[in-house]
């Protein structure tokens, strides 16, 4: 009598090993051990597209990575690169805003980038940098009005090492940051750069390394990278920053229009009391919402230009459902 077959066992069980993703280019990552080791990883098949800050289960192959499982996520920050192309993070606390008072900053882009993360409840920082200088910081301040009245924290920073202010807001800044993961994100010229590598004084070897690891230098500048940040770092928890590079427009394809009210601080106090339960708050009788709206005339608690944002994104929103 033949013995039944044996299955052969898992092949892989009982050698795979946890990491997580500090950089992504294309096909490949680079993971990081518990242990800091780093190496360069390849996702099995389509399923297990990764992103920086997910936490994988990964198994040798040859002097390389295969990622063979990619864990629950708690949260997944959407941008857009290009039309096609999106990239994320994953597993966020936090997603900082850095604007500068010079370039002038574009308060749709702000806006996008606040409701996708309201969107995946991350708490959303913005830092407006370059508060020497005086005149163009004082009006890109006052923008910002209604962004502190709807509850944000707004920090002035100026993160050039050479900047005359006496306080040039880091520390407060840094408050924020200390034993969180954040992702990092600005227009061109906010000063991204400046503050890695104010926080991180080996950013610019790890960058280097992680260029050479991926062996595709000329790409990585545009790739997202995990930095440690030791100097932050709580004995109960360690201290990241995600670097993200450009501030292009954010795919917000993710939301239901209806829902975007909701992932506005100022519009969401007021949801609720519009007299019909489907309001989308742009021309309805009864609308509390628009009744609180800045007018020539009314005093409201929501900025006119907030609303018109409000209104273009819904209507973006809606007309990408046909
Ligand atoms: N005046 C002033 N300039 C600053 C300050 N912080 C940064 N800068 C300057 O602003 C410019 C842009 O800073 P970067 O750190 O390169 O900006 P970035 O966000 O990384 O820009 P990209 O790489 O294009 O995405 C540089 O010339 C910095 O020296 C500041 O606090 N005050
Ligand atoms: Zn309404």
């Amino acid at each position: 009598m033949s013995k039944p077959k044996q299955r052969p066992a898992a092949p892989d069980a009982a050698v795979l090993e946890p990491g997580l993703v500090v950089a992504t280019y294309g096909r490949h990552c680079l993971v990081e051990t518990p242990e800091g080791r780093r190496l360069i990883c390849h996702p099995r098949g389509k399923k297990n597209q990764v992103v920086v800050g997910d936490q994988v289960l990964w198994q040798i192959a040859g002097d390389e990575g295969s990622i063979e499982k990619l864990q629950a996520r708690r949260n997944l920050f959407y941008r857009q690169d290009e039309i096609r192309t999106k990239s994320f993070a994953a597993n966020l606390d936090r997603v900082l805003i850095l604007i500068a008072a010079d370039p002038e900053y574009s308060e749709s882009q702000l806006a996008r980038a606040l409701v996708a993360a309201e969107a995946e409840r991350i708490t959303p920082i913005i830092a407006l940098n370059k508060s020497d200088l005086a005149q163009p910081f004082a009006q890109a301040w006052e923008r910002l009005a209604p962004y502190r009245a709807m509850g944000y924290s707004v920090v002035p920073v100026s993160l050039s090492p050479r900047s005359p202010v006496a306080d040039d807001g880091v520390a407060a800044l840094c408050e924020h940051l200390t034993g969180h993961t954040t992702l990092v994100l600005g227009p061109s010229g906010s000063g991204k750069s400046t503050l890695i590598n104010r926080l991180v004084p080996d950013a610019q070897v790890e960058t280097g390394e992680i260029s050479q690891a991926l062996n595709s230098g000329k790409h990585t500048t545009t790739s997202t990278r995990w930095y440690w940040v030791p100097s932050l770092d709580r004995s109960e928890a360690r201290t990241a920053l995600i670097d993200s590079p450009g501030f292009q427009e954010f795919g917000l394809h993710h939301i239901e229009p209806t829902r975007l009210a909701d992932c506005m601080p100022d519009l969401r106090r007021y949801l609720g009391g519009c007299k019909f339960y489907n309001c989308t708050h742009l021309h309805e009788p009864g609308c509390a919402v628009l009744a609180q709206v800045e007018g020539e005339q009314s005093a409201g608690t929501i900025s006119a230009r907030r609303h018109r944002i409000y209104a273009q994104l819904f209507e973006e929103l809606s007309q990408q459902r046909w």
